[in-house]
């Protein structure tokens, strides 16, 4: 590895320092007998300038360079507030790793090519800070998992079975057997709270959805949580502490990347701190309702009742006790009302809606048996996870939050295929 310095490490303070810096041409220009290069590397920007009478052999190597060439740089440092960094370095010396004559991302392109070069799009310092607040809001999940006791367990991706709904499974050849794209690793962690009691994974999960909204991927990242002994108000409360310390630790992390985004716009993430507002199912419907949204008690709420819904708040908040009939087969039936199941959704404010779905299953044996077979689906096919039921069964909940849709609404995103590195959807397979 070069002893380089990364370009946001240097500071006006390092005045007369000589240093070596490595990256990309990101802006470049020439005035007079000088050439000024932006460069930029992982951590941000820094000016360098080319004279001739510094350095002619250096000076006529600038002039060669195109956007987003690969390049070595040697020089001494100079504090000068004009720089956009405040400081900028007085180049003699620089090595071309690889000249790039054009490079295709220009400042017009449309967001279909964007995605079609998604791979050159890379190298962007917005996207790297989209990618860089993803990693610390599950840096951050990793932390408050730790301490509050949460094992991480490593769940099968290829699966015999559906967990939200046949229509979105994505089914593949499996030697002389068929399998199944995992949709969620929910009823593997119900497995592994036998032994371990508080598990979580963060995998792939995979959903043949056709939907073509802002908020649907094919693939996406799904942090789940599954536990025994808790009912739903106790996993919300795990909820609402995780989301918490996650987005606080983001503000606190990643300011600045945030800040691209949001600019001073952070009120709602400031708000996310516990108590989340609880609205039942029931209050939604009658605010909807009242805004003149035309939904009956017992349908679903879809994007757009969410957006308008979540109007209503400015911090994520819960929206609990839905009808059964919208609502996946393990949830567990209300004791005090049989129209209704314990499940709860997370929404985001700002219009982006459900980030987290969650629930408290079903732990009766033939309670489940029925609500599988009232599904339309064969109890053989999950002969293993009725086991679950006959043996040593407990209380117990969980809930799966989609990491691409929490960054959507941390980034104001516009789409959720903006918050992974290769989006997938139903047009999009490549790069
Ligand atoms: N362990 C569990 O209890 C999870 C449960 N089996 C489950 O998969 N619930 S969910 O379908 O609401 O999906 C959970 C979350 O997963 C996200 N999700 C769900 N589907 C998608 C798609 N298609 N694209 C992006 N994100 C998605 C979204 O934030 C949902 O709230
Ligand atoms: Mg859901």
């Amino acid at each position: 590895m070069i002893d380089k310095v990364y370009c946001a490490d240097v500071k006006p303070d390092m005045e007369g320092k000589r240093v070596k810096l490595a990256g990309w041409v990101y802006r470049k220009r020439e005035v007079g007998k000088k050439v000024f290069i932006v460069l930029r590397d992982s951590s941000g920007i820094v000016q360098t300038i080319f004279k001739k009478e510094l350095s002619e052999k250096a000076y006529e190597e600038a002039k060669k360079v195109g956007i987003e060439s690969s390049v070595i740089i040697e020089g001494t440092v100079r504090a000068d507030p004009r720089a956009p960094t405040g400081v900028e370095v007085q180049a003699d010396k620089i090595q071309i790793i690889q000249n790039v004559d054009f490079f295709p991302i220009t400042k017009d392109a449309s967001e279909e090519f964007l995605l079609d070069v998604r791979h050159l799009h890379l190298h962007s310092p917005k996207v790297a800070a989209i990618m860089k607040v993803k990693g610390t809001l599950m840096q951050a999940a990793r932390e408050w998992l730790l301490q509050d006791g949460w094992y991480e367990v490593f769940p099968p991706i290829l699966v015999t079975g559906a967990v939200e709904g046949g229509a979105t499974l994505f089914k593949l050849k499996y030697f002389d057997k068929t399998a199944y794209l995992s949709q969620s690793a929910q009823l593997y962690l119900e497995a592994a709270i036998f032994g371990l009691e508080k598990v979580w994974s963060l995998t792939p999960s995979f959903r043949a959805e056709k939907s073509r909204t802002r908020r649907h991927l094919t693939e996406f990242w799904h942090l789940e949580l599954e536990a025994a002994w808790m009912d739903l108000w106790d996993i919300m409360k795990v909820e609402e502490e995780l989301v918490s310390y996650m987005v606080q630790r983001a503000l606190e992390l990643r300011k600045n990347e945030i800040e691209l985004y949001r600019k001073d716009d952070i009120k709602t993430l400031k708000n996310a701190v516990p108590p989340f507002p609880r609205i039942s199912y029931d209050e939604a419907i009658d605010i909807l309702q009242s805004k003149g949204v035309d939904i009956e008690w017992g349908e679903d709420m879809g994007a757009d009742e969410e957006r308008i819904l979540t109007q209503e708040f400015e911090a994520p908040f819960f929206v609990y006790g839905y009808p059964k009939g919208i609502k996946a087969f393990y949830m567990k039936e209300d004791p005090e009302d049989p129209r209704k199941v314990l499940a709860a959704d997370m929404l985001a404010p700002e219009g982006y809606g459900e980030v987290i779905g969650g629930s408290q299953r079903e732990d009766n044996y033939d309670k489940l048996v029925e609500r599988i077979i009232e599904e339309g689906m064969d109890p053989k096919n999950y002969e293993w996870y009725l086991d679950l039921r006959k043996y040593g069964s407990v209380p117990h909940s969980g809930f799966g939050l989609g990491l691409e849709r929490l960054v959507a609404w941390v980034l104001k995103l516009d789409h959720v295929r903006w918050a992974t590195l290769f989006p997938r959807t139903p047009s999009r397979l490549y790069p």
